[in-house]
């Protein structure tokens, strides 16, 4: 140790819990030469909670939201703003809005990782995706089978993105696919509601091109992606069984002839009918006989590349013994994921790209400097705070060190309907955990202002806001009680905007009926972040120097918070101690 640093920790500081040298060959932590450990530290995620123009389209704003806003004008060197989209969380531009999985992958790892849609960004221009053992083995099936590509039909780039499934057709076509079937998953959620239209069409010319040069190609099934297929973290297995019986079975109770009937029928017969919530529909020739059901021989892609609303699908075409519901029949088939969605368990154990490796998270540092961690947050977030934060990791890293607590979601309700959600709930099990002096770090996130954001209900948004921060009072309340530190911030925004707005004079944008364009997706604004508490040792503000500093700077700022130094790669510490 070096004379300056012995002579600093000699007396007050704990004792020096170890060292990190390279990368990965250490993982003992170095005490912080300024601050303490021994502090509960309570981490607050606010789901899509962003800063942007106060307006009356700011459901954040609007929201009576006392909690925050005290954080806010408290204390200038304690609260600041972060990036949370683009390159800064490792997306391919500065269009890219940010989302839950970057978002807490950035938040968790501490370093900025190029992610999935980049990654087949790359796996394309190269072509190198059609080089690696996952794409021939899909090949394998193009002589005599069907290739099946199931997958979100948009162009948000958070879960996939059409240019992307258009370069995946065209080389698999150039590579001997003969038949292909396309299994489209509606979106209305990461881009405006009713632009699946736009996409079917997009798609149905496509197909077209490829009919031209001899390719038998057609739509097969669909359905919106919250009501078919694309639910998360086990919520509601229905959701799943409806799309495989549409994508593997052939059957739903809407047939029809084409994609874009489908959805003009579909709007006709329910005027509440929306992109996310399609019902699921298979199409079918002259004789009622079903395009594309999934058979023995065939190939089948899942292209999205965001790992969360595929997992259940992928366990449903690749396990063997499979339980959450009757799959009927179970076809014998060559299955790839775009990328591995889950490390842990390896799934799908065939994929077209490798996804991140997102290696050394600050829970793993945890974990490894017997830190006690705290987690929860309801089902439809719970993995953000655990899997995403671990960097698309199931599981706990010490299960006598960790404690992940879910809190079962609302199942089948759209989050408009109940939009105080399970935030009260999540605050009281922070609360207690914070109280019971058993953990160093009490995490969780609160998902109202971006589940029901991503609704487009403007009223509701409002509502779920409040409900989130009456619980960081609660959480901020027991920090208070107990001398701890908070650390209050976002992974991305979505309540701040829930309008389209005219890039040049922020003003709404206009449908072509008059009505104002309603914003159901994330944004490129920036989150907040505060810090306080009375364990807040004094001196301790932001620094002023990183004025481009994002989510990916968090983690070193815990460890510093915690009482230890981030590791050296890790993106620097937001904060300083001043004397
Ligand atoms: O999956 C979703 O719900 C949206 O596409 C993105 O939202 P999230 O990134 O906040 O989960
Ligand atoms: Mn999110
Ligand atoms: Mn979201």
């Amino acid at each position: 140790m070096a004379p300056s640093l012995m002579s600093r920790c000699m007396g007050s500081c704990l004792p020096r819990v170890g060292r990190h040298t390279e990368p990965g060959s250490d993982w003992m932590l170095p005490a912080h030469s300024k601050l303490t450990r021994g502090k509960t530290l309570a981490v607050v995620v606010l789901d899509g909670w962003g800063e942007q123009i106060p307006d009356q389209y700011n459901a954040i704003h609007v929201a009576n939201t006392p909690t925050m806003d005290s954080l806010k004008k408290g204390a200038p060197e304690h609260w600041r703003s972060i990036r949370a989209h683009g390159p800064a969380v490792g997306l391919p531009t500065e269009e890219d809005m940010g989302n839950s999985e970057v978002g807490h992958n950035a938040l968790g790892a501490g370093r900025i990782f190029e992610q999935g849609a980049k990654l087949v960004d790359s796996a394309l221009a190269t072509g190198k995706l059609f080089y690696g053992a996952g794409f021939q083995y899909i090949q394998e099936c193009f002589t005599n089978g069907t290739l099946h590509l199931i997958g979100l039909l948009s162009d948000g780039g958070v879960h996939s993105r059409y240019d992307q499934l258009q370069a995946l057709m065209k080389g698999c076509t150039s590579r001997g696919a003969k038949k292909i079937r396309l299994h489209i998953l509606t979106d209305g959620r990461d881009v405006l509601d009713g632009t699946s239209f736009t996409f079917v069409e997009q798609l149905e010319k496509d197909l077209e091109e490829l009919r031209q040069q001899g390719v038998d190609a057609s739509l097969a099934s669909g359905g919106g992606r919250m009501h078919v297929t694309m639910d998360r973290y086990e919520n509601d297995w229905n959701v799943v069984k409806r799309g495989w019986d549409a994508q593997v079975l052939g059957e739903a109770p809407h047939k029809f002839k084409s994609g874009i009937e489908a959805l003009m029928q579909l709007k006709a017969d329910n005027p509440k009918f929306n992109d996310q919530y399609c019902p699921p529909f298979v199409i079918v020739d002259k004789n009622g006989k079903s395009a594309g059901p999934i058979v023995d021989g065939d190939a089948v892609v899942t292209f999205n590349f965001r790992a969360d609303r595929m997992i259940m699908l992928a366990k449903a075409l690749e396990y063997a013994n499979f339980d959450k519901f009757d799959r009927v029949r179970v076809p014998k088939i060559h299955y790839a994921g775009m990328l591995q969605y889950d490390g842990e368990l390896k799934l799908p154990s065939k994929y077209l790209v490798s996804p991140p490796e997102i290696d050394r998270t600050s829970g793993e540092y945890f974990a490894k400097n017997r830190l006690r961690t705290f987690a929860c947050s309801e089902t439809v977030k719970f993995g953000h705070v655990t899997f995403f934060w671990n960097g698309n990791r199931s599981g706990l890293f010490d299960s006598k060190l960790e404690t992940y607590v879910e809190i079962q979601s609302d199942q089948g309700i759209t989050f408009n309907e109940k939009p105080g959600m399970k935030a009260l709930q999540i605050g009281e099990r922070a609360r207690d955990a914070i109280l019971s002096g058993k953990y160093d770090q009490v995490r969780v996130n609160l998902p109202n202002g971006d589940m029901v954001g991503h609704t487009g209900d403007i009223k509701a948004t409002v509502v779920g806001c409040e409900a989130a921060d009456k619980a960081v009072k609660m959480i901020l309340d027991a920090v208070k009680e107990t001398g701890g530190i908070y650390l209050v911030t976002a992974d991305h925004g979505n309540a701040e905007d829930m309008v389209k707005r005219n890039p040049k004079t922020g003003q709404p944008l206009l449908d072509k009926n008059g009505k104002i364009q309603i914003l159901t997706s994330h944004t490129c604004a920036p989150v907040p972040i505060a810090i306080g508490g009375p364990g807040l040792a004094p001196g301790v503000r932001f620094r002023t120097d990183l004025p481009h500093g994002g989510l990916a700077n968090v983690a070193a700022t815990m460890m510093n918070l915690l009482g230890f130094q981030a590791p050296s790669d890790y993106e620097p510490s937001l904060i300083e101690v001043v004397s």
